[in-house]
């Protein structure tokens, strides 16, 4: 269950001082907790995360304690020296020097996301340091949040609303906020991974004509669930009424969408974003959307992230963006932090994790 905030850091300053843990406990005792694994967790996470490392007895761990402001990067530095293990959020750069900081007995990483642009793999690699991640915990709520947003910038939602509140409506119109309909249409999938088999069984029954998708090879086993077709990168530009962004960032697919793949666009297409920012260059796509080169972009990411309330594409009609909130539905947030928390404990024990990257 969700606690309160009250709550919540009278658990966490139980958890954090082995020896509050240990009141009243022998000397002997005392020491022998003392010398059990030492975590930092960059944030406050979910508390299901929080009392199933509380209640392994496996390890000692220090939070961040805070869910509104990240941990400031000096202070990671500090925390983080000698631990053995640590559980991070996206916000955190798991680079060098981190792993500098943190020195040799960092053994087990754990990242309360699926995503894992943030970590440097090859040093993770270099150093044999395992890394656990959380997907499919999270592809409910990311594929809903999908549709969500692609129904709302395809049928102008948010414009529609603010006409209604601020005076804009008038009479009953012909073609006033106009949008374009998923019946009868082609929607295509830029990496075809779990979270965008999902999307298109949820899009499925609003009467899709065609699945297509692009990936760096076919996916047969995935692609046959939803009975979506291969295509090159330019026959997903061309054909797609509504394109969804479902790869991970990568070095290969960094800024991947750019103008050359919006001028491929037809006019009437619907861009849709909730993998990273990162692969879509910003300034072609405000280009696309100002210019009429595609009718529409909905956004869960951005770089940076926040974007600033001055960015460009926030002045746009047709750009509705939201502040990275895809997984967050009160049980993913807590089936992330508890999956979080396991990876770390059984890579902490030697033993496979249950969602472990392969390095
Ligand atoms: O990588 C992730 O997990 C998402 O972007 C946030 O939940």
């Amino acid at each position: 269950m969700w606690c309160s905030r009250m709550a919540l850091r009278r658990l966490q300053q139980v958890a954090v001082t082995p020896l509050n843990m240990a009141g009243g406990l022998t000397s002997k005792v005392q020491r022998e907790m003392s010398t059990l694994p030492r975590v930092y967790i960059t944030r406050q996470i979910p508390p299901e995360g929080l009392k199933i490392l509380r209640e392994s007895g496996q390890v000692q761990f220090e939070l961040w304690d805070s869910d509104d402001v990240p941990v400031p990067r000096k202070e990671l530095l500090q925390k983080v020296k000698g631990v053995d293990g640590l559980v991070c959020v996206l916000t955190e750069k798991i680079d060098t020097e981190l792993l500098d900081a943190a020195g040799p007995n960092l053994k087990v990483l754990s990242t309360m996301s699926v995503g894992f642009d943030h970590l440097s793999l090859e040093e993770l690699k270099k150093r044999g340091i395992r890394v656990g991640y959380t997907p499919d915990v999270l592809t409910d709520s990311v594929a809903e949040l999908t549709v969500a947003l692609l129904l709302t910038t395809s049928r102008r939602l948010i414009e529609a609303t603010h006409e209604a509140k601020t005076g804009g409506w008038g009479t009953w119109r012909t073609l006033w906020l106009c949008g374009h309909e998923l019946a009868g249409s082609t929607v295509g999938i830029l990496g075809l991974g779990r979270i965008g088999v999902a999307i298109a069984e949820r899009l499925a029954p609003f009467k899709v004509k065609k699945f297509i998708y692009a990936d760096v090879a076919p996916r047969p086993e995935l692609a046959s669930v939803i009975n979506a077709e291969y295509v090159s990168f330019d026959e997903l530009a061309k054909q797609s009424d509504f394109l969804s962004v479902c790869c991970a960032l990568t070095p290969e697919t960094k800024e991947i969408c750019n103008k050359d793949l919006f001028s491929k666009m037809k006019n009437t297409s619907i861009f849709i974003n909730t993998s990273r920012g990162g692969v879509v260059n910003q300034e072609d796509l405000y280009e696309a959307l100002s210019t009429g080169q595609i009718a529409g972009a909905g956004l869960d990411v951005t770089v940076p992230e926040p974007l600033p309330t001055s960015h460009p594409l926030f002045t746009l009609k047709n750009c509705v963006i939201l502040p990275h909130i895809a997984s967050a539905s009160y049980a993913t947030r807590n089936n992330m932090s508890a999956l979080a928390a396991n990876n770390l404990l059984l890579g902490l024990r030697g033993e496979p994790m249950i969602k472990e990257l392969k390095l």
